[in-house]
């Protein structure tokens, strides 16, 4: 296991000499642009069902804040849109900036998010998930967009609420009876491609599931995420921000929309 991180030498421009990968051809996150989106009237729509009391804890690793769900068996899964059969709902995170300008991974049209939310499940055909990990369709992430603004969503407090348990690295808190798709917006429109982690190991193994519409959160509930440190307790409060990848090269991939 080698360090990486998100600034200087050990940064996304460096990861590639640990991990080769980071510099294939089904890297993410990418730009996605209007103009070269295939609308696919075939895809389906999607659908989550999960369980609320597959919930486990949330911690925070020094790189994101995480909620862990229990995933030994079809309890939290996630169907439809692109995917062949059920994925197993592991985990969900944030990647975040340290002003509101910016802070998504992908970027739409130009226009970069304050954060962008991760729901990460994978495909029970495999073993285990590290197992899922080493395959093409083993992944499927559902991203969504945090938007600042002035309404912001309800159900986001729930999570910011134990930001102040987990606010130095390796603190990890019981986080039982959530169903994250609360935090889902109105509309299911998605884009999709195939790409990769956008963080170490950078495996191309992820059906990517990119919701149209971002959910609104309030300024001060994107400091709180700002809040968390990247250290641990007996060490320098570092402000943990600015956990993004920059876009990669889309090269051959075709970028496919639920929506005309
Ligand atoms: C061997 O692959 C493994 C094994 C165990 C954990 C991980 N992970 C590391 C990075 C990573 C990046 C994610 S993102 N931003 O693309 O949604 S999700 C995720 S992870 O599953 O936590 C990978
Ligand atoms: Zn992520």
């Amino acid at each position: 296991y080698y360090p990486w991180g998100y600034d200087g030498d050990n940064g996304p421009d460096q990861w590639h000499k640990n991990y080769p990968i980071a510099k294939g051809r089904h890297q993410s996150p990418i730009e996605i642009n209007n103009k070269e989106v295939h609308y696919d009237r075939s895809l389906l729509p999607w659908f989550a069902s999960y369980d609320p009391c597959a919930a486990k804890t949330i911690l925070n690793n020094g790189k994101t804040c995480r909620v862990v769900f229990d995933d030994s068996f079809d309890r939290s899964v996630l169907r439809g849109g692109p995917l062949p059969g059920v994925y197993r709902l592991r985990q969900l995170h944030f990647h975040w900036g340290s002003s509101d300008d910016h802070g998504s991974e992908h970027v739409v049209n130009g226009v970069r998010y304050a954060g962008e939310l991760h729901l990460l499940h994978w495909n029970p055909k495999y073993s285990n998930y590290l197992d899922a990990v080493r395959r093409t369709d083993g992944i499927a992430v559902l991203a969504i967009f945090l938007q600042v603004g002035k309404t912001p969503k309800p159900e986001m407090k729930r999570i910011l609420e134990e930001i102040n348990a987990i606010k130095t690295k390796g603190k990890e808190v019981p986080f039982p009876n959530f169903d994250p798709s609360i935090l889902f917006p109105k509309s299911h429109d998605y884009w999709t491609y195939h790409g990769s982690f956008t963080t170490p190991p950078c495996e191309e193994c992820i059906t990517w599931i990119v919701l149209r519409e971002p959910i609104i959160v309030s300024s001060d509930q994107m400091a709180k995420l700002r809040s968390l440190s990247k250290n641990a307790e007996n060490e320098p409060d570092l402000p943990l921000v600015d956990n993004w990848r920059p876009t990669q090269p889309r090269y051959f991939r075709m970028v496919s929309a639920s929506f005309l």
